[in-house]
């Protein structure tokens, strides 16, 4: 039977009419983006967008079936679409890019899909296309898989579960002394390694005279003596790097592995309960100098790993003044990897821990859990085969409550029933205390870019003052950049046009009632979509319900609320530590994140009021839809 007629029996000849008419967005072309390609085209999805900012690495070649060896280095959105053509019958956009660039992806670019499908590796974009989701009520698909474990979870704006409304799991934690001073296992000098050594002497900024009189963030003489102490120790290093005088590797040597082991030892409260660390000897470094064995197969001895660490930061030296004075760490870039191995094991074999392999430590080093191919096919299959539901296209299973669909789970990550591989639990309605998709009403406003060069601040603040009858004490806040714009007793960037103060396309802005009375409305988030198409002087604001409070039950449990906020922003509970990578506990209450991406960090924004935000079901194609615009004339 042939595959159309296969998939015309099972949803009716209606349904698969509307599928062919569906545009989906698949953000991510890798393990898991591979392999929902291949279903959304068997599916004979109408058109099939692919966003990926990557290109093809030797590793993906394993399990990223769409790839051959010959692909290495070419983009991979453009080669899975090439590879798939011959047996494609739908319309399919390759395009090489971050889904984070409002530049390139702005806002109304997504409002054409009917479906978002998310087959991505890091939380960053997670939760960017969530955000986006949930501002043009699209459909998302989310899922995720590490090793045997895997989810797909389906996201209905205003009907259930958000991406963010879970906690995301926590990264490994240490504390940053562990690192600093008083390391125990070969994780916590890898670390060291790779996150103060290798970022400090190639990727950190280089430090110039002119530090001496910047502001160091404290006002206490004792801490700003030990941080220009230490600035000036890490300019000490880099100018070596930035010498590329070989013959000054030692110096290196001399101060990580013996000066800086001689003032740990001088701690005596330290090593009570410790075994002392044993710095290297003068000898030791001259004795390598001349060893040039190094097999990444086998650990060796410390000699050559003294010797290694000399010869990779001589290449490393070499590079550093021609790839711009900066180097990030790559796990498959050998010369990045092999300075924290050698880093890494010298400072193991001081504090008497045992040293590892480059097998061993790339693991670690690059966060690598295997990927399994079979998981990524499980969760694409099951990712695909709900869209009919979510897009209500089965006449025999219609969906009338969107809760009433099913999430998946596999292995471990179920924890739900011992016994099953899969488990599929029915979703879950909003979390009330979401601050994406609960605390907010959602809108965006329309502007042209001309409104955004001439629109003063006040005017704005004015139209969405009157069209949500808001009262006269209001703030306005930068969402993205956590600004204050305004409030009641700050009005100095009034008079101020939008783009002055630096608002742009994709800024998100924030407008609460400041009024701690009864009559509290709920605050609004509106995103600036910015848009050449729009005729000069527009800018139109969304017909969004902004609801009162209705008791003041509401209005104390959103005090709790804004307790339990404050709380997280402060780090007393476990929220504010979702991040990619590693965080490092700080010694006191403040934990230093290290090796993270960069975050939209939205649960810092002060609370809004509690109730559920009205979703705006009635999504308007931009391209095809002009005359519905309710247009603003400006002065
Ligand atoms: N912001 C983003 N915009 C577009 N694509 C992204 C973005 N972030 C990640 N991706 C893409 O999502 C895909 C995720 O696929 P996958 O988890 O298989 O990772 P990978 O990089 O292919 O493999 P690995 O990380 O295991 O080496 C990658 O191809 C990556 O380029
Ligand atoms: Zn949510």
């Amino acid at each position: 039977m042939a595959r159309k007629s296969n998939l015309v029996a099972i949803i009716g000849e209606d349904s698969f009419q509307k599928l062919r008419s569906s545009r989906c967005l698949l953000v991510g072309a890798g393990g898991i983006g591979s392999e929902l390609l291949k279903d959304l085209i068997l599916m004979e999805f109408g058109e099939i967008h692919v966003v990926d900012l990557d290109t093809i690495d030797l590793s993906n070649l394993n399990r990223q079936f769409l790839f051959r060896q010959k692909d290495i280095k070419q983009p991979k959105s453009t080669t899975a679409v090439k590879a798939v053509q011959h047996f494609n019958n739908s319309k399919l956009v390759p395009y090489q890019g971050n889904v984070m660039d409002t530049f390139t992806f702005p806002l109304h670019w997504f409002e054409q899909f009917d479906i978002i499908f998310n087959a991505l590796d890091n939380l960053a974009a997670r939760r960017y296309v969530n955000k986006i989701s949930q501002f043009l009520s699209l459909p998302l698909l989310e899922s995720g898989t590490a090793g045997f474990d895997g989810y797909m979870q389906p996201i209905i704006p205003g009907k259930t579960e958000c991406f963010e409304c879970t906690t995301k799991e926590t990264p490994k934690a240490f504390p940053v002394c562990t690192i600093r001073s008083t390391p125990s296992q070969p994780i916590h000098c890898i670390v060291w390694a790779k996150n103060f050594l290798f970022n400090q002497l190639f990727a950190s900024e280089v430090y110039t005279d002119e530090d001496n009189n910047k502001d160091w963030g404290t006002d206490d003489d004792e801490e700003i003596k030990r941080i220009k102490q230490e600035t000036n120790e890490l300019h000490e290093l880099q100018k070596i790097i930035i010498s590329k005088n070989v013959s000054r590797i030692p110096e290196i040597l001399h101060k990580l592995f013996i000066q800086d082991i001689n003032k740990l030892l001088a701690i005596e409260n330290l090593w009570k309960t410790r075994t002392k660390p044993v710095p290297l000897s003068l000898s030791q470094i001259k004795g390598s100098m001349n060893t040039s064995k190094f097999d990444s197969n086998s650990i060796g001895t410390i000699q050559e790993q003294i010797s290694h660490f000399i010869k990779i930061t001589e290449q490393l030296m070499d590079r550093y003044a021609r790839e711009e004075n900066h180097i990030e760490f790559d796990k498959d870039d050998v010369d990045t990897l092999e300075f924290v191995v050698t880093a890494a094991n010298i400072r193991s074999h001081i504090f008497n821990i045992p040293m590892k392999s480059v097998f061993d430590i790339k693991q670690i080093a690059g966060n690598i859990i295997p990927a399994i191919a079979t998981t990524n096919a499980i969760i694409a299959g099951l990712s695909s085969l709900i869209s009919l539901r979510v897009l209500n296209l089965l006449k025999y299973a219609p969906v009338n409550n969107y809760t009433d669909l099913n999430m998946a789970f596999t292995a471990k990550a179920s924890n739900l029933s011992q016994n099953r591989y899969l488990s599929n639990p029915k979703l879950a309605s909003s979390n009330c205390n979401c601050p994406v998709c609960s605390k907010v009403c959602r809108g965006v406003i329309k502007l042209s870019f001309d409104s955004l060069k001439k629109l003063k601040l006040s005017h704005l603040i004015g139209l969405i003052r009157d069209k949500y009858e808001y009262p006269e004490d209001i703030s306005l806040l930068d969402a993205s950049n956590q600004r204050l714009l305004a409030d009641y007793d700050f009005e100095d960037l009034n008079d101020r046009t939008l783009s002055e103060v630096n608002l742009e396309n994709g800024s998100i802005i924030l407008f609460s009632d400041e009024n701690d009375d009864t009559m509290v409305r709920k605050s609004i988030e509106l995103y600036l979509d910015v848009n050449d198409r729009f005729p000069c002087d527009t800018c139109k604001l969304p017909d969004v319900r902004v609801p009162l409070v209705a008791s003041t039950d509401d209005l104390s449990k959103n005090e709790e609320d804004e307790e339990k906020e404050e709380d997280k922003a402060v780090g007393t509970t476990d929220n504010n530590k979702e991040k990619d990578g590693i965080v490092i506990l700080g010694d006191d209450e403040s934990d230093i994140v290290i090796d993270t991406e960069p975050s939209n960090d939205s649960k810092k924004r002060p609370a809004g009021i509690q109730e559920l935000g009205e979703p705006s079901n009635k999504r308007k194609k931009l391209a095809n839809d002009p005359v519905n615009f309710d247009l603003v004339e400006l002065d």
